[in-house]
């Protein structure tokens, strides 16, 4: 048990998915593993543990925002010995060719947070995926037809900004898509030397206003379930 994850050690698989919402977990659950348990209800953070494809997997909720996601991903590797963890979350796209309902693989992620910077003062950390999660999870959504993209996405710590001109600009240099703790989850993963990747379903446009129901980010996305699962579990 640790502060804020209710569960045995045993309760929980060394793999791991990661969505931000509680309820998308308890869908995941319910949807995709067999002989699901709850082992953690604690703040509503749901958390899972059942088996894919015979191998056991744990899917556990991690807030919104980096420091909730910094403490579920920290306590999951520190007390529970996770070795491979995979988000699936949601995005907003700042690319034309970026569309609703596309898959994002987070190859790094820049961030607006503080939370590395208090480590690293003088460096310019990089946050990076897990290349052979990166690599496996590309393959199975490609040989599956998922529509998906590669590349740098933006963590941010602000979800309702005065300006988006700097994740604009953010986006002239390339950047895909927007969400709010891969930086973080890349980070923890370095700091204890375990395998991340970060991966979003993109839930909203922020350059021509298209979105999803608030329903649909809760549940669906099963595409990206899909790949994350196979991937996660390979
Ligand atoms: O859908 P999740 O996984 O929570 O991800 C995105 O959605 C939340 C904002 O609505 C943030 O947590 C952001 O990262
Ligand atoms: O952080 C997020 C997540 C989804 N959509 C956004 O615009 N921002």
């Amino acid at each position: 048990m640790s502060i804020h994850i209710g569960a045995a050690k045993n309760q929980v698989s060394d793999k791991i998915l990661l969505p931000g919402d509680p309820l998308r977990a308890k869908y995941i659950a319910e949807n995709f593993l067999e002989d699901a348990v709850l082992y953690n209800e604690v703040r509503g953070m749901y958390g899972y543990t059942g088996t894919y494809k015979g191998q056991k997997v744990s899917v556990q909720g991690t807030g919104m925002g980096m420091p909730s996601a910094a403490i579920y991903v920290t306590e999951l590797v520190k007390e529970y010995d996770v070795k491979k963890m995979i988000r699936v979350g949601t995005c907003g796209s700042i690319q034309k060719d970026v569309h609703v309902r596309d898959i994002v693989l987070a190859q790094a992620a820049a961030t607006t947070s503080a939370i590395i910077r208090n480590d690293f003062p003088k460096h310019d950390f990089p946050q990076i995926a897990d290349f052979d999660l990166l690599l496996k999870s590309y393959t199975a959504a490609k040989e599956n037809g998922f529509n998906v993209h590669v590349g740098n996405v933006l963590s941010d710590d602000v979800f309702y900004k005065d300006s988006l001109e700097d994740t604009f600009k953010l986006g002239e240099h390339g950047v895909l898509a927007v969400e709010m703790e891969a930086a973080v989850i890349y980070y923890v993963a370095a700091k204890y030397g375990v395998d991340a990747l970060c991966m979003m379903t993109v839930s909203d446009h922020m350059l021509t206003g298209e979105e999803t129901s608030s329903e649909e980010r809760q549940t669906t996305f099963d595409d990206m379930m899909i790949v994350a699962l196979d991937t996660l579990i390979s």
